[in-house]
């Protein structure tokens, strides 16, 4: 092959051409406020251990292999399932492929519990009961590994960038995510941002209203998921760097529309890409914009973290005081590379956009078809929380309903609808069979999430089963719903996520009555890599009492 022969996209290897992330620019500014940026000599940037890095280096990371008399247990082989061309017939002539999720139910129907499948190059062991999706994650070891993400991570390779906590593995994920948790999952930290959220919640219900006003008759907001992907882009950067993108504006500018479009396309493209052995992907069509989508997501964070950097810096040179929220945080506290931070940075702001928007959609949409569970929570808000009070975490503390409304509507809509796990210490046990270690374990959350044995009725929205002392509650199975994962490798954005939710929920509730689309659109799941609506969900606010609108 000649270089002509080769695509443009693979010429983003070759390090002169790479994109060079500006370590002298950052270099300096660290290097006035006491950071380290690494490079390596032949000019590639790597995750340098900070000083707190190595002491973790020679922690073993095996488990102890869980064994029954395994002369009666099966091998992987003898595991049934569909073949390649089988689950390529499923997903592009019966059309399941932007549908994922359902095909977990369908699969599950044929094969049980447990079935292997070819997904373009990998082989997928498919877990659907709650049972073995705990056996599996109770043998997950001590550093676990959701999937080698292939496709992320090779666009790191290209790029020199850094991992984060999303496509680390081994433990230098779990280094980062020691520097990374405390301010993300304490409670006594995930509170001080109440003050900061809540001012974001105020400008969507500003927007709202605008909405409503200039394009919605008065009444309507349309495709509220797209007005949502703002608000938690605004949320998760407010919390992350103190800074306001806008999104809440008239005109939302065009450099955050695009991360948000970004997040989008990255997502849609992953479950594409992985479909087709890595050697192909540089002369695939869609390889060069999934590239692009990560280098306008690292442009973005890498903006907003210099911006951050010179702020501290002038602040030192004044001899001001430095203090601020997580990113001023990290950045002083001298446990990563700038280089190391970008690569989190970035992995935390493409996590909080897709998430919290889709939930909060599937939430408003359900409470708009159930008038009385509306109004139950309605109720609930505004007794612990009457007239202009603002809520804080200590009122939503007290708000079991809202809690657990957004927990069936996790139940109902994943986003996260089927996670993984890799053996990567031991062989494991599921069910009856042995598995050699390095199987990929697909963990089908949506298909458990409507298993009839957990929860009865499961097709029916119905919060009052999470309350506490509901005759159903203590048949549930604690895995049968995990919609921020499980154990150490669990989300990190856990408790910020749902502080934005509940703040926002209950102060819509506060201020409108949610009613459905009058033109009776139903709205379906589609999976594009987490799991989001398939059309435009179109939502009425109507206004309550004026005198209890005066909160905002
Ligand atoms: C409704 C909101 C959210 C849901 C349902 C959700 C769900 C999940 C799930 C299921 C995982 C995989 C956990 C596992 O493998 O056990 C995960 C991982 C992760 N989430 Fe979230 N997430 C949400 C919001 C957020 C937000 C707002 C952020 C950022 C602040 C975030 C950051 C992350 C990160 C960084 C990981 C990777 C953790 C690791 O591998 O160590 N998530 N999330």
């Amino acid at each position: 092959q000649t270089d002509q022969d080769r695509p443009a996209c693979l010429d983003q290897t070759t390090p002169e051409k790479r994109t060079v992330y500006p370590v002298n620019m950052l270099r300096k500014t660290a290097g006035s406020v006491g950071l380290r940026v690494t490079q390596q000599r032949e000019g590639i940037q790597r995750l340098s251990p900070g000083p707190h890095g190595d002491k973790h280096a020679s922690t073993t990371t095996s488990s102890p292999t869980v064994m029954g008399p395994s002369s009666k247990l099966k091998t992987m082989d003898q595991l049934g399932g569909p073949s390649l061309l089988t689950t390529l017939n499923w997903l592009f002539v019966k059309g399941y492929f932007k549908t994922t999720q359902q095909l977990q139910i369908e699969h599950s129907r044929i094969y049980g519990p447990l079935w292997k499948s070819k997904y373009g190059p990998l082989v997928v062991v498919n877990v659907a009961s709650a049972e073995f999706i705990e056996q599996v994650l109770r043998q997950e070891g001590r550093l676990p590994v959701r999937t080698d993400m292939p496709h992320w991570r090779s666009y790191r390779e290209l790029r020199n960038q850094a991992h984060g906590p999303l496509t680390e593995m081994g433990v230098n994920w779990q280094r980062i995510r020691s520097i990374l948790n405390p301010r993300m999952l304490k409670p006594k930290h995930v509170s001080s941002y109440t003050n900061t959220i809540n001012d974001v919640v105020s400008d969507f219900i500003h927007r709202v209203s605008l909405l409503r006003e200039t394009n919605g008759g008065g009444v309507m907001v349309h495709d509220l998921t797209a007005e949502l992907y703002k608000f938690a882009f605004e949320g998760i950067c407010s919390v992350l760097f103190e800074t306001r993108m806008g999104c809440m504006n008239q005109v939302v500018p065009e450099e955050t529309q695009k991360f948000i479009f970004s997040v989008g396309e990255m997502f849609q493209l992953s479950p594409i890409i992985v479909l087709f052995p890595k050697s192909v992907w540089p002369y695939l069509p869609f390889w060069k914009q999934f590239v692009a989508a990560w280098d306008h997501l690292f442009k973005v964070a890498e903006g907003l973290i210099q911006q951050k950097m010179e702020s501290i810096q002038q602040k030192v040179h004044l001899d001001q005081s430095v203090e601020g929220a997580y990113l001023t945080h990290l950045l002083l506290s001298d446990q990563m590379t700038v280089t190391e931070i970008l690569g989190s940075i970035t992995e935390l702001l493409l996590a909080g956009v897709d998430t919290t928007s889709n939930t909060v959609s599937w939430c408003l949409y359900e409470l708009a078809k159930q008038p009385e569970v509306q109004e139950q929570l309605y109720q609930e808000v505004m007794s612990v929380c009457p007239g202009d009070e603002l809520p804080n975490s200590e009122d939503i503390a007290r708000m079991p309903y809202l809690k657990a409304i957004v927990r069936e509507t996790l139940r109902l809509y994943p986003v996260v609808p089927g996670n993984a796990r890799v053996s990567v210490d031991n062989e494991i046990v599921v069910g009856d069979h042995l598995f050699p270690k390095d199987t990929l374990f697909h963990l089908c959350h949506y298909a458990v999430s409507y298993d009839e044995h957990i929860y009865p009725d499961a097709h029916s929205f119905l919060p009052q089963r999470w309350l506490r002392g509901a005759p159903e509650k203590s048949r549930q199975h604690p895995f049968g719903s995990l919609p921020f994962g499980f154990g150490i490798r669990a989300c990190l954005g856990r408790r910020v996520a749902e502080l934005e939710m509940y703040l926002l929920l209950s102060r819509l509730m506060k201020h409108y009555e949610v009613r459905p689309d009058p033109a009776g659109t139903a709205v379906k799941p589609i999976t594009r890599t987490l799991l989001c609506p398939a059309k435009p969900i179109d939502l009425q606010f109507v206004d309550r009492p004026a005198k209890q609108r005066r909160a905002v």
